[in-house]
């Protein structure tokens, strides 16, 4: 279970996170929406301490995360523009994070065939199109097993199949009792792929709680009018 509270974030005179009291599910799917700069990617790099909180606390399982850096062993972390070493190969990026990381999976090999990039293992990562960074990044996530995933925007750039490969291997994550916390500006996506929904505008929570509550709440049948009538009663 991953706990927010009251976390604010503070870019100079600008607060992009205000006070947010947060409780991320164990073992469920969130999606966390709300428009451009509302501070979707700031909560997450917040939790993985990419971003030092103004003040608030984390807690993961229980323990704050402040100074601690071994909860993030627990974490896959997908970004929404990730940057690799360009001049390493697909191959030798894995191995050497392998290295880091003391492990021999074999994860990698098998997410690479699922992924179809397993022909393109020698190439290296500027020579990589969008479509196949992001699915270096989402193998980079997953290969370790983690408990809990995080994913930026992950479809962004992906063609249909790739996504929808994607989108079944999450669905697989979940089944396995994994905790997955997912942005995406794709309303069909979050739909499909989650159960709690979290709306955040202007760093401040709009919406807490189940998806399909919020769909009966605002008498919709798609996740995406009902964000939009949230989008439409904030502006007005
Ligand atoms: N390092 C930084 N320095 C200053 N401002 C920042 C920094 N990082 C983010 N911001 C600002 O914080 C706000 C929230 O940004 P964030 O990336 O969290 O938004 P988001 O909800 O993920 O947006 P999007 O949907 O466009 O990806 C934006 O106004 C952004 O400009």
């Amino acid at each position: 279970m991953i706990s927010i509270q009251r976390l604010r974030k503070d870019f100079g005179t600008r607060t992009v996170l205000n006070e947010l009291d947060l409780e991320i599910p164990a073992g469920q799917a969130t999606g966390i929406v709300g428009p451009n700069g509302s501070g979707k990617t700031t909560t997450i790099k917040a939790l993985l301490g990419l971003v030092k909180p103004t003040s608030g606390d984390i807690m993961v399982d229980g323990k704050s995360i402040s100074g601690e850096w071994e909860y993030r062993n627990k974490i896959g972390y997908m970004p929404q523009i990730a940057r690799y070493p360009e001049n390493m190969t697909i191959g030798e990026l894995f191995q050497f994070i392998k290295n880091m990381r003391g492990s021999d999976t074999n994860r990698d090999r098998e997410l690479l065939e699922y992924f179809e990039l397993d022909n393109e293992i020698d190439k290296r990562m500027r020579a990589l199109s969008g479509g196949m960074r992001q699915k270096v990044g989402a193998i980079l996530a997953m290969m370790f097993d983690p408990e809990i995933l995080i994913f930026d925007e992950p479809t962004a750039g992906l063609d249909p199949k790739s996504s929808v490969q994607f989108k079944r291997l999450v669905h697989r994550e979940k089944e396995k009792g994994k905790t997955v916390l997912l942005t995406s500006h794709i309303m069909s996506e979050i739909e499909e792929l989650t159960d709690h929904l979290i709306f955040i505008v202007e760093g401040n929570i709009r919406y807490d709680g189940p998806m399909r509550e919020l769909m009966e709440l605002q008498q919709e049948q798609r996740l995406e009018g009902a964000v939009a009538k949230m989008m439409e009663e904030t502006a007005a």
